[in-house]
């Protein structure tokens, strides 16, 4: 069994901020003052742990895989190429935007004579936005292959049961540090997309609004709300209530006490540690609302097993 598994990417120092940048932006350079801007951000928070969790992530999907390798349907015995570590079960790094990147990933799985793989992105939410623009970058890099590799892909897990009740774990842990748990507001974010994504049907938010009614539906929350979080540096509108505003609204609607969680990042990275725990505790202190964070799932034993599940289901396909 191959994986791809894809996350978004982090620099790993701050000279390869601009060029990450430059990427994410499909190519134009940032302004020298969106790029110190991104600088002070990550000086911020002192360092982004996403490739070290996304790495981390692979080597246990990898191990799970292999622990629990179910028994081989003969239509499975493929080409395995000469480099094979260990067990039949490979899974590869490839991020969005920086390295190992995409297209890295897929020559190693060409050199080591893939020919099929699971495609799966850690984000369980499907947009144009988000997986629409992994897939262009997958299909670019097979494109430059002398041999095709078919990719079977997970687009989206938001209501898959196992990362429900991983989600809703995390949501308890924070539950019992609350004052009046039955007082208290429940926020579950995503990252923002732009507007024009929205309107032109993307399924992004009803998913997100999915996973979130799920989890409040499984710990019967008294309510829920879902906001958005770090809309990007551009001008055209975004998709909201964006995430501070929501804050405020809560406290003049009385709340005390609100839990935020992050659904739309299995992982801790820069805009978990910037946008939520230095911007929205800052706005949140300001209107005098007590905000604890729900812990992201990275590579913790129940997500790898979230993502096993999934890329068995599609292998099978
Ligand atoms: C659903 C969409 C997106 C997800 C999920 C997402 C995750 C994500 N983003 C960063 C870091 C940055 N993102 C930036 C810009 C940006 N991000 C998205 C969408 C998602 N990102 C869009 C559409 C854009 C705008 C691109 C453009 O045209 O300019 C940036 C640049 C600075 C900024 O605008 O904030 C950074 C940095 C991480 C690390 C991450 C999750 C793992
Ligand atoms: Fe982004
Ligand atoms: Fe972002």
């Amino acid at each position: 069994m191959n994986v791809l598994l894809m996350a978004y990417g982090t620099p790993y120092t701050p000279e390869e901020i601009e060029p990450y940048y430059t990427d994410i932006r499909r190519g134009r350079r940032p302004s020298e003052e969106l790029v110190r801007e991104l600088e002070e951000r990550y000086h911020a928070i002192g360092k982004s742990p996403l490739n070290e969790i996304t790495l981390v992530q692979a080597i246990r999907l990898q191990a799970l895989l292999n622990l629990e390798a179910p028994a081989y349907p003969k239509r499975l015995l493929g080409p395995f190429g000469p480099r094979i570590p260990q067990g039949p079960a490979r899974v590869y790094v490839g991020t969005k935007h920086w390295h190992p990147s995409i297209g890295e990933a897929i020559a190693a799985m060409h050199e080591d004579g893939v020919r099929r793989a699971v495609a799966i992105v850690a984000a369980p939410h499907y947009s144009l936005r988000s997986v629409a623009e992994y897939q262009e970058k997958v299909e670019a890099a097979l494109k430059s292959l002398p041999e095709p590799i078919e990719m079977v892909w997970v687009e989206s897990y938001e209501a898959h049961p196992s990362l429900i009740a991983a989600y809703a774990r995390r949501l308890e842990e924070a539950i019992w540090r609350l004052r009046e748990p039955r007082k208290a507001a429940y926020v579950f974010t995503a990252h923002s997309i732009p507007l024009s994504a929205v309107e032109r049907g993307d399924p992004y938010p009803r998913q997100v609004e999915r996973t979130a009614e799920l989890i409040a539906k499984r710990l019967a929350l008294p309510r829920f709300s879902v906001a958005y979080q770090s809309a990007g540096r551009t001008p055209e509108p975004w998709l909201g209530p964006d995430i501070n505003e929501h804050l405020k609204s809560l406290r003049e609607e009385g709340f005390e006490e609100v839990v935020v969680q992050a659904v739309g990042f299995p992982a801790d990275h820069l805009e978990v540690y910037y946008d939520l725990d230095l911007e929205a505790q800052a706005t949140a202190q300001e209107v005098g609302l007590r905000l604890i964070r729900a812990r992201s799932l990275n590579a913790d034993l129940d997500y790898i097993q979230v993502l096993k599940e999934l890329v068995e289901a599609a292998w099978l396909r």
